[in-house]
């Protein structure tokens, strides 16, 4: 299904290519990204009047705001009640869209069909646990919700922006995109796309997204985390249960683990073991521990096809015959850390292939 989507994605373009049409990239990488993950956490895409007026990514940007706005009343508990800022009002509000459009997606899935041979996605899997003692867990409608709307928070933002700013990285340095189409040429060829099995060989690609995620972390502080015991990290000593924030972005640039931080160059990683996993603690793009990302082979997975597919496909230029050097890399710092103003770009296809 994520082939399918990203076949839909890739002939819009391929349509823009034939007009020699200029495209919003950002906006198409986020409705792409949204598609896949509805697709995979859902089972289908839902129109934006099948979730609230809003629409889908007004409301879920709204969360994600409110989940990262600071609130006086985790700092002081006994003025929380007053909720000064009115973000528990707000996020009530978002809260129960959500929890109503969970409700539908789960009696739809078990008004449907029933049959054995159905292919089951995830909302499936997981009712299938319900009153079962199959798991370690019990699991609920409640527990349902929550995880989806996990999933869905945790993978649609994220995979967007990893995309997009690996994208305009490219665009921003001509001699990297052309050394990627290079490798992409001599291991795919032209005459097909790549797919998911192609990714394993293609080593370059890897050191771009790297490289990207480097400079441009998604999560630049993380999540918030919680220590366990008290601790001492240098001289600081760290009581049990402090609210611990990672500053992800400046280990990912700091001088004395990178030479020339604030230089996009691939190439840093060529002969090295350093990965994003979360074992090398300066590349830290997904955490690291018990809670880092889950969705990481998911992710990169994602962040690697489509990002090879938009520079196999297609050559690009910017628009109003700006110049790479003065393409705008401001970042919009926040929870999450996507683009300031969006990328547009215009794709000429340069694939052999004839079908689409
Ligand atoms: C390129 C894509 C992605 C990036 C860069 C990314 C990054 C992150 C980061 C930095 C964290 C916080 C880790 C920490 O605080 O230590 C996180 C947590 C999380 N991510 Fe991802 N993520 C990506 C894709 C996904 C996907 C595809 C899913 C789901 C299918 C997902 C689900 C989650 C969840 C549920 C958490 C919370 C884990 C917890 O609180 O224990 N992520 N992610």
């Amino acid at each position: 299904m994520r082939q399918e989507e990203l076949d839909l994605f890739i002939k819009l373009l391929r349509d823009a290519a034939n007009d020699i049409a200029a495209v919003d990239i950002s906006a198409k990488i986020s409705t792409l990204a949204a598609g896949m993950s509805c697709r995979m956490v859902l089972g289908r895409k839902y129109m934006d009047n099948e979730f609230d007026e809003k629409g889908f990514k007004a409301v879920m940007k709204e969360g994600m705001h409110l989940a990262a706005a600071p609130n006086i009343g985790d700092y002081i508990p006994y003025v929380g009640a007053l909720d000064l800022k009115g973000l528990k009002k707000r996020m009530k509000v978002v809260n129960k869209i959500f929890d109503d459009f969970f409700d539908r997606v789960i009696d739809e899935h078990m008004k449907s069909d029933s049959r054995e041979d159905k292919i089951k996605d995830f909302v499936d899997v997981m009712l299938g646990f319900v009153g079962t003692e199959e798991s370690e867990y019990r699991i609920d409608r409640p527990n349902i919700k929550a995880i989806l709307l996990d999933m869905l928070a945790g993978s649609m933002d994220t995979s967007a922006t990893a995309i997009e700013w690996a994208f305009s990285e490219l665009m921003r340095h001509p001699r990297v995109m052309k050394k990627l189409q290079m490798e992409l040429e001599t291991v795919v060829g032209m005459k097909r796309k790549v797919d998911e099995s192609d990714l394993d060989k293609l080593g370059y690609l890897n050191m771009v997204i790297k490289e990207s995620m480097r400079l441009h972390p998604v999560a630049p502080l993380l999540i918030p985390h919680q220590s366990m015991e008290d601790c001492i990290v240098e001289d600081y000593f760290i009581p049990k249960k402090s609210k611990v924030i990672i500053n992800a972005w400046a280990i990912m640039r700091d001088p004395s683990a990178w030479s020339d931080p604030e230089k996009f160059w691939p190439e840093r990683f060529e002969g090295s073991n350093i990965d994003v996993r979360g074992r090398d603690f300066q590349l830290i793009p997904f955490g690291s521990g018990r809670r880092g990302c889950p969705g990481l082979q998911l992710g990169l997975t994602m962040a690697h096809l489509v990002v090879a597919q938009l520079v196999h496909c297609f050559d690009w230029k910017l628009t109003n015959d700006m110049l790479p050097i003065d393409l705008d890399m401001t970042e919009h710092f926040g929870l999450s850390m996507p683009r300031a103003k969006h990328l547009v770009c215009i794709p000429a296809y340069r694939l052999h292939d004839e079908k689409d």
